[in-house]
Formats: structure tokens, sequence, C-alpha cells
């Protein structure tokens, strides 16, 4: 694994209707084991103009995970140990804004994590580490998403904070003016922690926002469901695809690790001093910390 850095791969973690990427040489579908547990689903390896890509369908094939269950630690872990360097996740949404219709697509840059019932860190007793979040996607990743999108033509809006909720269920109308009058853009359930593990793992991490409803504040969407966001979906995620292709040569062709700091987010982290630390703690973030752990 190296410093983990030096040759980019892109990691594409693909949400609802996205299961698969097509137009990929030499394709295969292969388990990545994890000191967490068991990812979503095998991984796609792949091949996009010579170019390597991995993909991971965050719900599994076939939609069968819940935003709860998730084994987020598992998925990005996994992803570090296949050699991605960069993920672009790209995620269904509600929109908060009139402004931001269904089909819109928002390169989110902020989040407001109201999830309660999920593993949000790799660092536990034995090993405690405290990385920045203040700026949560990776500005450098989010330029090359933005360049991407224009050279295929699809409109995308640069910058939007994404509302995070437990789910499964959606929100209630007081939920959702209330995240409307926090100033939120879009809200979903899956995007945390999964930014937050990707930042301890010190990958660059980008989300591409689909908006595939208005929620339930919207006047002429008094409810959402499930029937309504598969319609938008099934559109939404052919340009998601041609987004992903226009992505992948830009992110292997960028020549030095992270400007952002992306990867090197735990240079000054961990707090915990050597001759406590647990081994078996440190022993299952050889690939999530390694680069530290043993220098
Ligand atoms: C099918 S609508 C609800 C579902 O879709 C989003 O998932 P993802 O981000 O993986 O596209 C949303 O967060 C919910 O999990
Ligand atoms: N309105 C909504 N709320 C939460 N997650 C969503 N995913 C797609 N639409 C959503």
């Amino acid at each position: 694994m190296a410093d983990g850095h030096s040759t980019p791969v892109l990691g594409i973690i693909g949400g609802s209707g996205v299961y698969d990427i097509d137009g990929l040489t030499n394709k295969e579908w292969r388990r990545v084991d994890s000191p967490f547990g068991p990812a979503s689903d095998e991984f796609l390896f792949g091949e996009l103009d010579g170019q390597k890509l991995v993909f991971l369908p965050r719900h599994g094939r076939g939609h069968r995970i819940p935003p709860s269950e998730l084994n987020f630690r598992a998925n990005i872990d996994a992803m570090k140990r296949a050699g991605v360097t960069e993920i672009l996740s790209v995620s269904a949404v509600g929109s908060l804004k009139e402004e931001l219709p269904p089909g819109t697509f928002v390169i989110v840059d902020q989040f407001i994590d109201r999830t309660f019932a999920r593993t949000k860190s790799f660092f536990e007793t034995g090993l405690v580490a405290h990385v920045s979040m203040a700026h949560p996607t990776c500005g450098r990743l989010g330029d090359l998403v933005e360049a991407a999108a224009r050279e295929a033509g699809i409109v995308a809006v640069r910058g939007g904070t994404y509302l995070v909720m437990e789910g499964p269920q959606f929100s209630t109308q007081a939920e959702s003016n209330l995240y409307r009058q926090w100033g939120c853009d879009v809200i979903g359930m899956t995007n945390m922690p999964e930014a937050k593990l990707a930042r301890e793992a010190e990958m660059c991490y980008a989300s591409v926002a689909m908006v595939t409803d208005y929620d339930c504040w919207h006047p002429d969407h008094d409810a959402v469901t499930v029937d309504a966001i598969i319609k938008v979906l099934l559109a939404n995620a052919d340009r998601a695809r041609s987004l992903v292709k226009a992505v992948a040569p830009k992110v292997t062709g960028r020549k030095s690790p992270c400007a952002k700091g992306c990867h090197t987010a735990l240079d000054n982290a961990i707090i915990t001093h050597g001759e406590v630390r647990d081994p078996a703690v440190v022993g299952r973030l050889d690939a999530v910390a390694g680069r530290v752990l043993n220098r």
C-alpha cells in the first residue's frame, strides 16, 4: 500500500438506482475482506479507457441494506484496501429549496449530521484520534467533478449543504421545515458517517447529490414516495454514469497527493500515547492509519 496515495485510483459509491457501472473493461466483481466485517457487496473492479476504477453499490446489488444498517466502516476500509485514493459518492436526495427541482445535480460541500444510530469512527478506546471535519468534502475532487460535469453537458450546482437524517422513514413536515430554516439544501440518509470515515482513512471524498423529490415541505409535494423517487432516479442514473466516465480520467491523471490535505488528515490527529495503545485496535487500522502508525 506504500503511502497509499502515490497512484490515484477512483472509487465510486453508487447510491439508490446506481448498482453497476456500464462500459467497464476487464470487469470483475470481487470480495474485499475487512476487519470491520462485510462490506455492502462485492466490489466491481474494472477499467475505463485503460484507467482503473473501483465501484461499490452502497445498498448492495438489488438494494438489500437500509441506511442505518450499512457497514460504513467496512465499506470505506475495504475501499482503501482496494487501493482507492479518491471516493466519489452518487446519492439520491430530496430538495429543501424551490430552486433545486428534481433532476438537479448538486456537488455537495457541507453536511449536517443528524444520524444517531451508526458507528461513526474507526478510532475507539485504545487508539483515539480527532480529525478536522471543517471542510468535509475535498475541494480538489469537487473541482474535477465540476469540470467533468461541464464537459459531459450536465448542469451541476457547485456547493450545498446535505442534511443527513437517520431514516429509514422520510421526514415529518416540521423536520423538513426546520432543516429549511437551517439553510440546508438537500436531504438524504447516507453521506454520514461515510464522509467522516473517508476523512479518517485519508481519502478524498466528494458527493454528487441527485435531487429526486421536493421532500414533504413543498405545497405541491405533500408526501415523499419511493415510486416517485424511482422514476426520477432512473433518469438521473444515466447522467450519473456519464459523469463518472468524465471524472475518471481527471482523477487518474492527477500528479500529486491532495493539496487540500485529505491524504494527510491523520498527521496531527492521534492523541493516544504509544505505550497505552491497544494492539488489537492498532492492528485493525493497518489500512486506514498504517501510514502514520508505522512511521
Ligand atoms: C430510495 S430513496 C431513499 C434512499 O435513497 C438515498 O440513498 P443513497 O444516498 O444511497 O442514494 C437516501 O439517502 C435513502 O437511503
Ligand atoms: N426526501 C428525501 N429524504 C431523505 N432521503 C431521500 N432520498 C431521496 N429523497 C429523499
